[in-house]
């Protein structure tokens, strides 16, 4: 299951973010693609850089400080983290991404767009499943995460220009359907508290949270 959050930075952050995305040097994004992947992924990623870990740090700091982000992914630890960019024709077809990067598992993945749908034509992430694919295309500053076992691909930019940063986070519980149940007592618990305050049924929520994320949590 997909997500989308918008606005992770606003208009003058994303204006900076592109510009400092600008001033990097670029390298044929098969580099970093498992084996298989390679023969389908066509794009540019910027070369690793201080101006580079400076956007990475940036995006972090975002994603650790966004309650929507930490409810739902719980971050434990960033793999990787790429800035790529597609334009004329470029593409990555149907893949899935690697299980394990630097040394560490990837459960989630995730794409934070720095342009937005007006910027390209194409570029949509279509997810894939058996029933029928799902095409998302972000605006500027949205992210969307989804669970890195997904097979997924990027359509053909055919004009315009789309850039992003993609990474992939090691959560602190690895199943996904653990993951939701925490996120759903998250979301109940916050309700029963905006509506009634610490109620008897929010201390049940909130203990029933608490004992489930010690069960699940990796240490
Ligand atoms: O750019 C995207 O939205 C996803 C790219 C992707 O699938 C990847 O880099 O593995
Ligand atoms: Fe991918």
């Amino acid at each position: 299951m997909a997500i989308v959050i918008g606005n992770l930075f606003d208009e003058k952050e994303l204006a900076a973010l592109r510009e400092a995305a600008e001033k990097l040097d670029y390298e044929d994004g098969g580099k970093t693609a498992g084996r298989y992947a390679r023969d389908v992924k066509s794009n540019l990623q910027a070369r690793k850089s201080p101006g580079l870990e400076a956007i990475f740090e940036q995006v972090r700091a975002r994603l650790n400080a966004n309650e929507m982000v930490k409810s739902v992914a719980r971050p434990k630890r960033y793999a990787r983290m790429l800035l790529s960019r597609y334009r004329g024709g470029m593409t990555y077809g149907t893949h899935v991404d690697d299980p394990v990067m630097n040394g560490h598992r990837t459960d989630l993945s995730f794409t934070l767009s720095l342009t937005g749908a007006d910027d390209y034509a194409g570029g949509e992430l279509v997810m894939e499943d058996d029933i029928e694919d799902r095409a998302i295309k972000l605006e500027a500053g949205d992210i969307v995460l989804y669970p890195t076992s997904a097979l997924h691909r990027v359509e053909p930019v055919t004009s315009g220009e789309r850039v992003a940063v993609v990474g992939w986070i090691t959560s602190w519980v690895r199943e996904p359907g653990q993951r939701e149940i925490l996120h759903d007592l998250d979301v109940a618990a916050r309700s029963i508290f905006d509506e009634h305050g610490k109620t008897p049924a929010f201390d049940r929520v909130f203990k029933a949270k608490a004992n489930l994320s010690r069960h699940w949590y990796d240490s």
